[in-house]
Formats: structure tokens, C-alpha cells, sequence
């Protein structure tokens, strides 16, 4: 059924709650790779509660993606098989606590018809809030769902495009994925079956499941924290990126990372396969 463009455009939902324990910001952590080396105590931090403090566990900035992964304005008809992940924006107005209950307000910000032969790129507008009403995390969440263009909606896109340098990256950071690694991510919120059931991924034209975007999202996170951040996660103002081309579990992923003032550039290859899988990341530092 194509897309009901009005009716997709005023779908909103206010004041959702959702909570979340230590328990999940560890899973979390875990899900996109962290604690790998435990004895890495720059990452132990994210996967561990303190001994002496249990306040001392950190947050993945990232977390924010999966915090309330069911946020949701309202039901739009899609071909589900058929819909990637397209891009992400997250703006940090304050730090996610190790536990917390908080409210979700979610829109639908646009729709962009780009052709009967490419699909619609829809943009969920998510707002976290504290109970008090604080402003935590805004998400803008684009989904191309590859089956559904031409249903006579506008054209545009959602993020302005963010260039590279021009100029070799200033670092260029690999960090392996485990062939199982979806399987243990998907656990923190995205149960869709195109990252665990190959069949599934078959009928979407995978010959094997694929990573979630939202996990190379978290590991370009920390890929970012390590190199510019020192781990500190309050660091971090904002985050985008265009996912360009699948990655497959078991895959290493090498983001190039360029800096200039508090604006870090990045990309990702998977130089196996010779492929860009991010373009256009942005993360602005404070
Ligand atoms: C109801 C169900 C909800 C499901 C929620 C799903 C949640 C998750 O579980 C799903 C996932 O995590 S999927 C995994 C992560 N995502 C991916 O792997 C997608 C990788 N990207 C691709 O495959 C292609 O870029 C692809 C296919 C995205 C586009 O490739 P092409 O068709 O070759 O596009 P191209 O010709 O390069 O460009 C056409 C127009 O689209 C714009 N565009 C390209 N990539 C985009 C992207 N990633 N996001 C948004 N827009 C994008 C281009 O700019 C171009 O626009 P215009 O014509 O206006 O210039």
C-alpha cells in the first residue's frame, strides 16, 4: 500500500515512558563491542559498575538510540523486509543517567519520495525528557524504506550533506566485530530479523543477516571517545551519520577521523570488501 503522505505527517506521540537500569546501559555497551579486553579499563568503565562506587558506571553517549527504542509517533505501512536504516542525528542536551525513567514525545518530521525505483526516506523526531521535564536527548531517526517510493510525496532530503576534509584523515581507528555480535546487540531493543534470520535477510537481498546500523553508530562512538573524548562521555554535543552500504557481523570496520576545532568528520570502510559503509559522520565535542 503506498504511503498516506497527510496522514503519516500528523502521526505524534506524547509522553511515552520508559526506563532503564545499569543493566541496560551495560548490555548496551557490550552489544557494540565494548569489554572485549577487560582489562582495558578505559572501556571496563562502560560494562562494569564500580566496586567502591556504583555511580562510576559510564553511559555510551549512543545509549540514547536504544533508551527508548520503541518510541514511536504511530504505525506507517512499510515494506519492513525492504527498510535500512538511512541516517541518524542525536543532539545531547544532558547526560543519560546509569538509570532512569523518562517521558518520549515522537513526531513524524518528513517524508522524501525519492522514486518509485529507490524508496522514501521517512524521519522520526524523537524527544527524551526527564520526569522533571528536562530536555535529554533529541533523535532524528531516517529510515529508506527501498519498497515504498513514488507515492507522490515531496522530494528533499533530510540532513544537509556534511563533506569530509579534504586532506588525509587524521587517524584512522579499526575496530573488529564479532561474527555473533547482532545477535548479542539486538538484545537492547531492534529484534528485527534482518540482523538474525537469514532467511529473512535473503528475502531483503542479503545472502547473510546484517550489523544494525545503530551498532557501527555505537562504535563510531567509540572510535570518537577514544581518539578526541578521553572516554569522557559528556563530551559529546551532537552526532550524525549516513549509513551508505551494509556491513556484515564479523567485519572490521576502520573509521577515518578528521578534527578541526570541536567538529570531528568520519567515515567508515570495511576494507575487506573495499566499501564505505558511513559517510558524511559529524560529532560536535564541547
Ligand atoms: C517499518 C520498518 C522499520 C524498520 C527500522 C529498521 C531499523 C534497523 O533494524 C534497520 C537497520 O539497521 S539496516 C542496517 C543499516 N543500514 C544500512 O545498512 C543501509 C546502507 N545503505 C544502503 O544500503 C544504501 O545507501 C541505500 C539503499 C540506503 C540507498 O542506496 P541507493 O538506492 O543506491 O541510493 P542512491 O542512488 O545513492 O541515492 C538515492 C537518493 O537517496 C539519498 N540517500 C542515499 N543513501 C541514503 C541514506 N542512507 N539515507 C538517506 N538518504 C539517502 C541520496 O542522497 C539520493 O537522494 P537525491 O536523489 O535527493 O540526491
Amino acid at each position: 500500500m503506498a504511503i498516506d503522505y497527510d496522514a503519516a505527517m500528523a502521526l505524534e506521540n506524547l509522553g511515552q515512558p520508559f526506563s532503564w537500569s545499569d543493566r541496560e546501559v551495560m548490555l548496551y555497551a557490550l552489544g557494540v563491542g565494548m569489554g572485549e579486553n577487560p582489562l582495558d579499563l578505559d572501556e571496563l568503565a562502560f560494562v562494569n559498575e564500580g566496586y567502591l562506587d556504583p555511580r562510576e558506571l559510564k553511559v555510551l553517549p549512543t545509549f540514547a538510540t536504544v533508551a527508548a527504542w520503541t518510541a514511536s509517533p504511530g504505525h506507517i505501512d512499510l515494506q519492513r523486509h525492504l527498510t535500512v536504516d538511512g541516517e541518524r542525528m542525536i543532539e545531547f542536551h544532558a547526560p543519560l543517567p546509569a538509570s532512569a525513567d523518562v517521558l518520549a514525545d515522537s513526531f513524524v518530521a518528513s517524508i522524501f519520495d525519492k522514486g518509485e525505483d529507490k524508496g522514501a526516506v521517512i524521519t522520526r523526531r524523537t524527544l527524551l525528557r526527564a520526569l522533571d521535564g528536562r530536555l535529554l536527548t533529541t533523535i532524528a531517526a531516517s529510515q529508506f524504506a527501498r519498497g515504498d517510493g513514488g507515492f507522490g510525496g515531496p522530494s528533499g532530503t533530510p540532513n544537509p550533506h556534511h563533506p569530509m576534509p579534504d586532506r588525509s584523515p587524521d587517524h584512522v581507528i579499526t575496530l573488529k566485530t564479532r561474527p555473533g555480535q547482532a545477535l548479542l546487540y539486538r538484545l537492547s531493543g531492534d529484534r528485527n530479523p534482518l540482523h538474525s534470520d537469514p532467511a529473512f535477510a535473503r528475502r531483503a537481498g542479503f545472502d547473510r543477516p546484517i550489523m544494525h546500523g545503530m551498532c557501527t553508530f555505537g562504535m563510531a562512538c567509540r572510535a570518537i571517545l577514544r581518539t578526541y573524548a578521553d572516554f569522557d562521555p559528556l563530551a559529546f554535543v551532537r552526532m550524525g551519520v549516513r549509513f551508505s552500504a551494509p556491513v556484515f557481523p564479523g567485519e572490521s570496520i576502520s573509521f577515518a577521523l578528521w578534527k578541526d576545532g570541536d567538529v570531528v568528520s568520519f567515515e567508515a570502510q570495511v576494507e575487506a570488501r573495499a566499501v564505505t559503509v558511513v559517510r558524511q559522520g559529524l560529532a560536535v565535542l564541547r
